[in-house]
């Protein structure tokens, strides 16, 4: 196959293309999900690496998103919609009914398209989930896991001199932040970001990326992106959807360069979108 000049450039080796990725965090098998007769994903299966950022792709209503709400079983309060196959975190069954989900969702946290804050204080979107999940003891503690979750989320310098103002003041990009540092702030081991910077000006959207590659040193970040120079960027596995199916996933480098799939390098050089 000849390979074409990829329009879409994946970033310097140093920052990701080249660097070793983690061990395999969520393991997925003949994942097929349906919303009532239609089917959305037609068997799915991957492992994604802990320690890592993996970046789902493909045109719009391949199932991307579906997919990504599988992981944290966000399906569950879809009326209508059933999940069949393995989805194993850490070897842990995400289906079995021993698994609590509010403690699922906690270990695997979302960040969506749009912000969406709590209309609390910036102090109580962060201390909300600690509180509910009983991770501080004292006043001295919470204050303590806020102002930690609102440092590694890049806000802290922003907001330190107003916490108790409300998270819904903030500007678009400040509140992805602020849902980023309250989604840290109960330990996850995964952040599921679907389009998070889709609502961003492009400076805001710059901030975003930064932060999702330090993050990515500490926890499995899986990115549903429509940007192909976005996925590029920020992603060191890349994975293409279409139709519900998964067509193809690797190293971004890979992807980018040289696809295996004719499907895939129709998308990312823009032939099919
Ligand atoms: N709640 C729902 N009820 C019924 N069908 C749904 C629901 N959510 C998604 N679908 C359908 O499932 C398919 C996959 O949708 P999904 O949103 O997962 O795709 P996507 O790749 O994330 O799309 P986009 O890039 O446009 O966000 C589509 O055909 C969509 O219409």
């Amino acid at each position: 196959m000849t390979v074409q000049q990829p329009l879409i450039r994946t970033a310097a080796p140093h920052t990701h293309t080249t660097a070793p990725v983690d061990a395999t965090k969520i393991t997925v098998r003949d994942v097929n999900v349906f919303y009532g007769e239609k089917q959305a994903l037609d068997s799915v299966s991957i492992d994604i690496p802990g320690k890592a950022v993996t970046a789902f792709i493909g045109p719009s209503g391949c199932g991307k998103s579906t997919f990504l709400r599988c992981i944290n079983r966000m399906n569950d309060t879809i009326p209508g919609a059933r999940v069949e196959g393995r989805i194993e975190i850490d070897g842990e069954d995400v289906n079995d009914k021993s698994v609590d989900p509010v403690i699922l969702r906690a270990k695997v946290g979302m960040v969506f398209q749009k912000p969406n804050p709590f209309p609390k204080t910036i102090f109580e979107n962060v201390a909300y989930g600690p509180r509910i999940h009983g991770l501080s003891s004292s006043k001295s503690e919470l204050e303590g896991i806020v102002e930690a979750s609102l440092k590694k989320a890049g806000l802290w310098g922003e907001v330190s001199d107003r916490l108790h103002q409300p998270g819904t003041g903030l500007s678009g990009g400040q509140q992805q932040r602020l849902v980023i540092a309250r989604a840290i702030a109960v330990q996850p081991e995964v952040i599921l970001m679907d389009e998070p910077c889709s609502a961003l000006d492009p400076i805001a959207t710059a901030r975003i990326e930064e932060l999702i590659d330090e993050l990515r040193q500490q926890y499995c970040i899986v990115i549903v992106t429509h940007s192909m120079a976005q996925a590029a960027r920020v992603s060191q596995r890349t994975a293409f959807f279409h139709m519900g199916k998964l067509i193809e996933h690797g190293s971004t480098e890979e992807i980018f360069t040289n696809p295996r799939e004719p499907r895939t390098q129709d998308y990312i050089t823009g032939r099919t979108g």
